[in-house]
């Protein structure tokens, strides 16, 4: 049961300018498993090998509950690692690969065969126990990985992009696996990964950085309702949100110029924007938007592309403004919308995101 605390911690490289991690200030919870996201080169990494002790902080402090553990060699954190690649030992079994970290710390046969036993159960191994691990499945392996990690009780799990070598169906598979086995031991978990539905389907909480500055904290709900900026906003939901330019338009509305008119926002947003007066960035998810055949005037877009998914269709509106802007929208499929139909577009006013368009952060956050 730990708590991680990342208290003013930088990372400089030698001979590189630009921090890799820049005054992280973070908390990972007791039994929380907590998301690094961000794109390669943004400094996850990095965070990551910091507390496990396999890179020298440049600054700040990491604290395990109150105790300070940067100075601390890696072996004597207890800390257990799950790699993508499943860093198992070939010529082993199954059994012996969970065994093999108490085996290193000398726990007695009789404990550490129950204990293995328990781990073998939990993840399902029981049947291939016995086997050699080589020749098994990437999701077969990745389990012994993991239960190799729990079998010795850590008290911090680092999870470093575990399911990028499988393939779709297991990857599915295992990242609902890791997260019944996080919540059911209780232990708490820092997963490192670039690919932001994984991070959303298994994170209590996602912290998404971006080069080395951490963004924002939430749970993937509110990271989701509420992007603290452009960067975030695109990054979480697939397909990305629509970034359009825009600016205040009076008491609840703001003027999209690619559709050359006004929406209805929410009032808070857009008192915000309005005291403000600055220009802004719209951002409407694909998803929120919804459509309608129209004519003539009404007519906000013409379809110029869509991809049927079955349940969902993709389209690509180009608006009637003339302006150089290409609009995702997702609707439920399959629809009669096809290309070269003329549509008006449409989103309730508390799905409208409003950004500024210097700072791209969003209104709602304090200047
Ligand atoms: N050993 C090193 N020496 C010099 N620069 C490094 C070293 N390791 C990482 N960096 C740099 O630090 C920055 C952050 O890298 P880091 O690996 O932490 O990011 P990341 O988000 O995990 O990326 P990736 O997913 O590609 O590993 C990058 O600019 C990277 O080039």
């Amino acid at each position: 049961m730990t708590v991680v605390r990342f208290e003013a911690v930088t990372k400089r490289y030698p001979g590189v300018d630009m921090p890799a991690v820049a005054d992280l200030n973070l908390v990972c919870g007791d039994g929380e498993m907590l998301a690094l996201l961000g794109p390669s080169g943004c400094g996850k990494s990095s965070t990551l090998k910091m507390a496990a002790g396999l890179e020298e902080l440049s600054e700040g402090e990491i604290r395990f509950d109150d105790e300070p553990v940067s100075r601390l060699d890696p072996g004597a954190r207890n800390i257990a690692m799950v790699f993508e690649d499943y860093s198992l030992y070939p010529r082993m079994t199954v059994r012996e690969n969970i065994a093999f970290p108490l085996a290193a710390r000398g726990v007695d046969r009789e404990t550490a065969k129950g204990r293995v036993d328990d781990a073998l159960a939990l993840l399902g191994l029981t049947g291939m126990a016995d086997r050699p691990v080589t020749g098994l499945s990437g999701g077969a392996m990745q389990r012994i990985s993991i239960g190799r990690a729990l079998v010795r009780d850590p008290r911090l799990i680092l999870f470093d992009e575990p399911l990028s070598h499988l393939d779709g169906d297991q990857r599915v598979q295992l990242r609902t696996e890791i997260k019944r086995l996080q919540k059911t031991r209780g232990v708490t978990s820092i997963l490192v990964t670039h690919d932001q539905t994984e991070a959303t389907a298994m994170a209590d909480r996602i912290a998404v950085m971006r080069h080395g500055v951490l963004q924002q904290v939430d749970t993937p709900e509110a990271m989701y309702e509420r992007p603290a900026n452009v960067f975030v906003a695109n990054f979480i939901g697939e397909p990305p949100m629509n970034m359009l330019a825009g600016r205040p338009a009076g008491a609840g509305a703001v003027h999209v110029e690619a559709f050359g008119r006004a929406f209805a926002v929410s009032p808070l947003r857009a008192s915000i924007a309005n005291a403000r007066g600055q220009d802004l960035i719209i951002g409407m998810r694909p998803e929120h938007l919804a459509i309608a055949r129209a004519e003539g005037a009404t007519a906000d877009a013409v379809v110029s592309y869509r991809e049927s998914r079955g349940d969902a269709d993709s389209l690509v509106l180009e608006p009637r403004t003339g302006a150089d802007v290409d609009i995702l929208v997702e609707i439920a499929g399959p629809s009669d919308i096809r290309p070269g139909d003329l549509v008006s577009v449409s989103i309730a006013p508390e799905r409208v995101h409003l950004f500024d368009r210097v700072s791209e952060r969003n209104v709602e956050q304090r200047p």
